[in-house]
């Protein structure tokens, strides 16, 4: 059941950092509750694409975990949410800085229902600082941590990654910063607040480029296709396309040089000798090498690299790597069943475990599915329950209502 089994989450988060960590939590046994807005629950409920009028962002990373529906603004329903927190080891919220102080739920008051709380907030720029009232995006952090002044070709417009590389990065930084906290809980019996920034997590990231800028002021600029320190370590052309090459050591490069190309000559090649005069080379270096790769398709060459033991691949679309046999073999890619979607493929769980490994036992919950169950589990009865209901401080899901 995942290692984390017996660890309680009471997750009030929303959108991606602060879902993704939970979901990290969920997929190696925690045990998780998500407590969302009764008027269209996470944000990302409302962002598509749907199918039977389900978003399928919020299916993908919300699995494993239940839903709860309250309205934290009355006093019944963060009654509700103080004696799930008594009961939790960690609490997740990923709010504007001032939010949860606003609504009750800070650190400082939940610390006085449950003193042993491990309590982790993701913001933009976190709770301290001349910016943390400021909300905070990805797309926002990635400009502000130079990852736009160095993604794309030179002289192009800011280039930004295609993906959500700080909102994940802020969940999985987040998740192991809760682990410790367990761990120094198990040692001392004492919570405390886990404060995570989108706007931070992205800087760590620069550990090469902060040896270079630190050292020589050498500015990190954009490469495009190619690397910054090792040559070739870039896309290549091949007669039927590109393909990634990886000879980012001496080794590599040889047995490219020799055993995949035919150029061992090239190995003592005073252009090509070592690292630093490849990359002061790399335009001949790359020309020379294309010369010879266009003879042949690119999966010439990639089991070609194979058999050398030189790193290389493709360069895939979404739907091919997904469909990469060793994905496949790997469980990254599986089929889930929801109650409104239907039977879905999603991404699978990266982190293997030979005792305890983790599980997808439940699809992304449908908005406020399991009030009814966790407030019974309470000691709510079912006439409290329905009052509740009728004065909007909870949301029970009925079997055929849209959520949202
Ligand atoms: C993402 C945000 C900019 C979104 O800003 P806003 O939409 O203005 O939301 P806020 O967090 O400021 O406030 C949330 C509001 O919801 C209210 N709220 C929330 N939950 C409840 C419940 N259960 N009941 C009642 N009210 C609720 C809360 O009181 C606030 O309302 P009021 O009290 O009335 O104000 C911000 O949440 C933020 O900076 N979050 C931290 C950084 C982060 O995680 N960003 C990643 C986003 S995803 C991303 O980057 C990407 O997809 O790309």
């Amino acid at each position: 059941m995942g290692p984390l089994k017996g660890i309680k989450v009471l997750d009030v988060s929303q959108i991606m950092a602060g879902p993704y960590c939970t979901m990290v939590l969920a997929d190696l046994g925690a045990d998780v509750t998500k407590i969302e807005k009764i008027n269209g629950g996470d944000d990302s409920r409302q962002m598509g694409p749907y199918v039977n009028g389900e978003s399928t962002c919020f299916f993908q990373i919300n699995r494993n975990k239940k839903s709860v529906a309250l309205n934290l603004k009355s006093q019944e329903g963060r009654n509700v949410f103080y004696k799930l927190a008594k009961e939790a080891d960690v609490v997740v919220e990923n709010f504007r800085p001032g939010v949860t102080k606003s609504l009750k739920i800070d650190y400082e008051t939940l610390k006085e229902i449950n003193s042993g709380i491990i309590y982790c907030s993701i913001s933009g720029y976190g709770q301290t600082g001349p910016y943390s009232q400021r909300g905070g995006f990805d797309l926002v952090a990635q400009g502000m941590t130079g990852l736009m002044s160095m993604t794309g070709e030179k002289g192009e417009r800011p280039m930004k990654s295609g993906i959500a590389v700080y909102d994940i990065g802020a969940g999985i930084t987040a998740a192991y910063s809760i682990l410790a906290a367990v761990i120094h809980k198990m040692k001392t019996s004492k919570g405390q607040h886990v404060d995570i920034a989108l706007a931070e997590i992205g800087l760590p990231w620069f550990t090469w480029e902060a040896g270079a800028y630190f050292a020589k002021g050498t500015l990190p600029e954009p490469t495009g296709w190619r690397h910054r320190v090792s040559a070739p370590y870039q896309a290549v052309q091949t007669k039927d396309g590109y393909m990634m090459l990886g000879c980012a050591n001496q080794r590599t490069w040889e047995k490219f040089a020799e055993e995949v190309i035919g150029k061992k000559e090239w190995i003592d090649d005073p252009r090509y000798k070592t690292n630093l005069l490849r990359n002061q080379h790399v335009d001949e270096l790359e020309k020379d090498i294309e010369n010879v790769l266009m003879t042949k398709d690119k999966y010439f060459w990639i089991n070609a690299c194979e058999k050398a033991g030189v790193p290389a691949g493709p360069i895939n679309n979404f739907a091919e790597a997904v469909k990469d046999p060793h994905y496949q073999a790997r469980d990254m890619i599986q089929e889930v069943e929801h109650p409104v979607i239907g039977k879905m493929e999603m991404i699978g769980i990266p982190t293997k475990f030979s005792e305890t490994p983790g599980t997808i036992k439940s699809s992304a919950p449908l908005l406020g599915q399991n009030t009814d169950e966790v407030l019974k589990e309470l000691g709510y009865d079912k006439k409290s329950i329905i009052a509740m209901n009728d004065l909007g401080e909870i949301k029970s899901y009925k079997k055929g209502v849209p959520t949202s």
